[in-house]
């Protein structure tokens, strides 16, 4: 219950569809029992006596319970189903608002199937219960509760001794609920890892077939779907073992009824009638008894999918705004950053990177150099309030980037990523991803800066072509000039280009710096790079290792002195002629 407890703000503003249906099924289940009534009038003020008469208007009595009984019920339906549509609507967008504000430590470990699952199984599964699950739940108390009624209002003794096996077999439906509970919840993780295992398929079906692993993947889903199959037999099993006992309790209550009623009606105690309508009534209660199991199954089904719904709702949020963040005012902010002795690391993990220190006043060019895992990107992370700092201060404009307002830092950036995203979309509409207002000017604009707009306008729709998923049908170096004008088209007073300029040529690239030059005027600029040649003019260049900055300064000087700069630098211009204004340099040597 806890679970429908914490659901509660989602479902209960649309109570009035609940109390609606829950009306209108009462008012069926109560039509059903005028039934054993008229079958009780029949046999013994009709049958019995010879006394035809009263037929026709019985029959039109009949003709109108069933039409108002079956127009209850569609009511009912309709209204759980506005209920369970609106339910399923509001937790589906507070699910999908709860992902877009889950921080980066969130999504290192969150696995795309899973989260999939989530947002469209188990939705399912509530949405079936909350609209017709819990309505059917009530339907066999109601009939209990009203046949019970009827039936004690006729016999008390006979009702008593007919029902005796009912505590029974409420007692075995809990026994029930509570085995198969855990085998719905463990059925529902399988389920998961099987659309994991699609999903990832899907994704990496490039790298699946270069290595031509087709077979692994499909053992590997076959594993996976192996899980699913136990999961389901073994819900089957616990299944196969209670319904036929439950099925034994229910029957035995016909069974004392024939006996103990037949013995009441040669002791002339009940009328033939009664008797026939205490059958029909017998089995006004057991008939929703066969399918409390279905119910129940219902039942837990969305309760282990409202759990694993309720876990992403509640799911921690690492990183978000204090009371009373500051907001940046976009056209107040110069986008001075500083780095105050930080250190960090990732969860259980070593420092990532370990005392930085860094000043960029606005307008300046950093350059990051450094091997894989260096600690270059998380420096960028941290800047961009990826992750919670907790030891050294960074600061934007002399504000702690704590204390301000994550989305108003977050718009004074534009990164360029080394992976480039494609939406599925046209290639305008992904240009324009971070400011949806551009005009087509402004994107032709920030195309031609980032050199796309010749290849884009090479295409047949030109800046309407649709590209797919992760931009298929694009090059890497096209994908990535789409992604330099989505960021230059926001205008930020921050730029970081990620190892943005790996895939394009050299000769490309330097046309496209010499686009930021003139964009990039009074804004700051960070880039990562693995070129020597892209941070050549850069106002400082910090190289890291391992977490630290072992070397720091301008390109002139850095080639100066020996370390690992020179040596980069030594490695990528080996082949090249030496120019007059360079000096020789041995590797290791001084100039
Ligand atoms: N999301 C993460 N979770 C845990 N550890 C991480 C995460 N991202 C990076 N790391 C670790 O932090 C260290 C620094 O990684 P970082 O990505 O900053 O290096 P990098 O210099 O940008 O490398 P590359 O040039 O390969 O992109 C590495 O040891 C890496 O394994």
């Amino acid at each position: 219950m806890e679970v429908f407890r914490q659901l509660k703000p989602y479902y209960w503003v649309e109570r009035k569809f609940i109390f609606a249906s829950i009306l209108c099924l009462a008012a069926a289940t109560a039509l059903g029992l005028v039934y054993p009534n008229l079958l009780r009038y029949l046999i013994d003020d009709v049958v019995k006596p010879q006394n035809w008469e009263p037929v026709p208007l019985l029959s039109l009595a009949v003709v109108f319970v069933v039409s108002l009984k079956g127009f209850m019920n569609f009511l009912s339906g309709f209204f759980g189903g506005r209920l369970g549509n609106r339910v399923a609507y509001r937790l589906r967008n507070a699910s999908y608002a709860k992902l877009q504000e889950l921080s980066y430590p969130y999504y290192d470990t969150a696995k795309t199937g899973d989260l999939m699952s989530r947002l469209t199984a188990d939705l399912e599964a509530i949405r079936q219960f909350i609209g017709f699950g819990f309505a059917q739940v009530l339907n066999v108390f109601l009939m209990i509760l009203f046949g019970g009624i009827m039936m004690l209002t006729m016999d008390w003794q006979l009702t008593l001794v007919t029902l005796v096996a009912i505590p029974f077999l409420a007692f075995t439906a809990v026994r029930f609920e509570k085995n198969i509970h855990p085998a719905f919840r463990e059925m529902r993780q399988a389920l998961s890892h099987m659309t994991t295992a699609v999903q990832e398929n899907i994704t990496g079906v490039r790298t699946v077939k270069s290595f031509a692993r087709e077979s692994h993947e499909v053992e590997k889903f076959s594993a996976r779907s192996a899980e699913y199959q136990t999961n389901q037999v073994g819900a089957a099993t616990i299944w196969a073992r209670y319904f036929p006992l439950m099925e034994l309790l229910a029957n035995v209550s016909v069974v004392i009824l024939l006996i103990f009623g037949g013995m009441r009606v040669i002791d002339q105690h009940l009328t033939l009638g009664e008797l026939v309508a205490f059958f029909s009534l017998i089995w006004y209660i057991i008939g929703p008894m066969w399918g409390i199991g279905f119910h129940i199954n219902n039942y837990t089904q969305s309760k282990a999918s409202g759990e694993r719904v309720l876990e992403l709702l509640n799911q921690f949020v690492h990183v978000k705004s204090v009371p009373d963040a500051v907001v940046l005012d976009k056209d107040h902010v110069k986008g001075h950053v500083r780095f105050e002795n930080v250190t960090f690391n990732y969860a259980d993990k070593e420092p990532a990177v370990v005392d930085i220190s860094f000043d960029a006043p606005p307008g300046t060019v950093i350059g990051l150099l450094g091997g894989t895992g260096s600690g270059k990107s998380t420096i960028i992370q941290l800047l961009m309030h990826a992750y919670n700092v907790k030891q050294g201060k960074i600061s934007v404009d002399g504000l702690d980037i704590r204390q301000l307002d994550v989305h108003s830092l977050r718009s004074q950036i534009a990164t360029v990523f080394q992976e480039t995203f494609l939406f599925s979309a046209s290639i305008r509409d992904n240009i324009a991803y971070a400011d949806k207002d551009a005009t087509i000017e402004e994107i032709e604009r920030a195309a031609k800066l980032a050199k796309a707009h010749d290849f884009i306008m090479e295409l047949p729709l030109g800046y309407d072509t649709l590209v797919g998923e992760r931009g298929m049908g694009l090059s890497g170096g096209q994908k990535q000039r789409i992604a330099i004008a989505r960021a230059l088209i926001r205008n930020p007073h921050i730029l970081v280009l990620d190892d943005a300029t790996s895939a394009v040529d050299m000769e490309t690239e330097h046309e496209i710096q010499a686009g930021f030059k003139e964009l990039m005027k009074g804004r700051t600029t960070f880039i990562i790079a693995h070129r020597i040649s892209s941070l050549k003019d850069a106002d400082e260049i910090l190289v890291l290792d391992k977490g630290r900055i072992v070397q720091r300064g301008k390109h002139a000087s850095l080639i100066r002195q020996s370390g690992p700069y020179r040596d980069v630098y030594n490695i990528q211009y080996a082949d090249r002629p030496q120019q007059d204004d360079e000096p020789a340099l041995g590797k290791g040597g001084t100039a």
